[in-house]
């Protein structure tokens, strides 16, 4: 494809073990590409192999990553890391330093391109205030251990957007959160990306927060990409079994009746 981000045939391995393979997925700015799948399927991986940010031990056997048409090599997707492709990790408590300022994590990624002082501070207090904190100056001060999982969420997102990336992605945004914390971040994450223009992949095994978001989703089961389809089309009709399970699963757990 000519515009956006694009992973084709991506195979990933560990220790002889296939874990993902001819994995191909398409992500344009200013769409929300959701990417569901059971558990092991292979959506952290993915998003991971995205960023060149592999755990130790796995390793891509095959795949190329374009942005905008050109193939990007190891040193190109460092380069795009945080700057391109913002990132928000599972469990955002872990994505912080727990000795570290909230203000001092901004000072460190802001100085990346080259802001500091007063400048990094007015950028901080400015990206904080998009992600909806009315005192984000107070924020600043505080340590991650002062802030509650939602508050941290949202910290989180002003951090991978700090970079003024065209791209970001989420790791299960809202697991572990209650249900108007998730409904705020869910709201938050729609605004940004009609604000931005961003291109958003969303890994999730939440249909619900799919259905809320996405406008394509791909399935994921064992490794594969197993079927992708708009989102509509996905819910009227899943083509794969694992599709079908996923959405009968969801209905039961929601009390709803799946569409004929
Ligand atoms: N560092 C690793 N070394 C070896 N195998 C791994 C590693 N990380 C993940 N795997 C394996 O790769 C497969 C895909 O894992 P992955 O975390 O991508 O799945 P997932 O779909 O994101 O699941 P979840 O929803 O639980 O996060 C699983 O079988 C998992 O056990």
């Amino acid at each position: 494809m000519a515009g956006g981000l694009a992973l084709e045939g991506l195979r990933l391995e560990a220790g002889g073990r296939v874990l993902v393979d001819g994995v191909s997925l398409a992500l344009r700015r200013g769409e929300v590409l959701g990417l569901v799948g059971t558990s092991g399927g292979g959506k952290s991986l993915t998003a991971l192999a995205l960023l060149g940010l592999l755990p130790a031990g796995v390793r891509r056997a095959a795949g190329v990553l374009r942005l905008d048409g050109a193939v990007l090599d190891a040193a190109g997707q460092a380069a795009l890391r945080g700057r391109r492709i913002g990132f928000v990790q599972q469990a955002p408590r872990g994505g912080f330093n727990p000795l570290v300022s909230i203000g001092r994590h901004f000072r460190e990624t802001l100085a990346c391109d080259g802001l500091r002082g007063g400048a990094a501070t007015a950028r901080a207090e400015s990206l904080l205030r998009e992600v909806g904190f009315a005192e984000p100056a107070a924020l600043l001060g505080l340590y991650p251990s002062q802030l509650s999982g939602g508050m941290l969420q949202r910290a989180m997102l002003a951090l991978a957007l700090a970079r003024d990336p065209g791209f970001l992605l989420v790791d299960e945004p809202t697991t572990d959160l209650d249900l108007i914390v998730q409904a705020q971040i869910l709201g938050l994450l729609e605004r940004l990306v009609a604000r931005r223009g961003l291109g958003l992949l969303l890994v999730t095994h939440d249909l619900s927060v799919v259905a809320r978001l996405a406008g394509r989703v791909a399935v994921m089961q064992a490794g594969r990409v197993v079927e992708e389809q708009p989102v509509h089309d996905f819910f009227d009709a899943p083509r794969h079994p694992h599709s079908q399970n996923l959405l009968a699963t969801h209905f039961a757990l929601y009390g709803e009746a799946a569409p004929a």
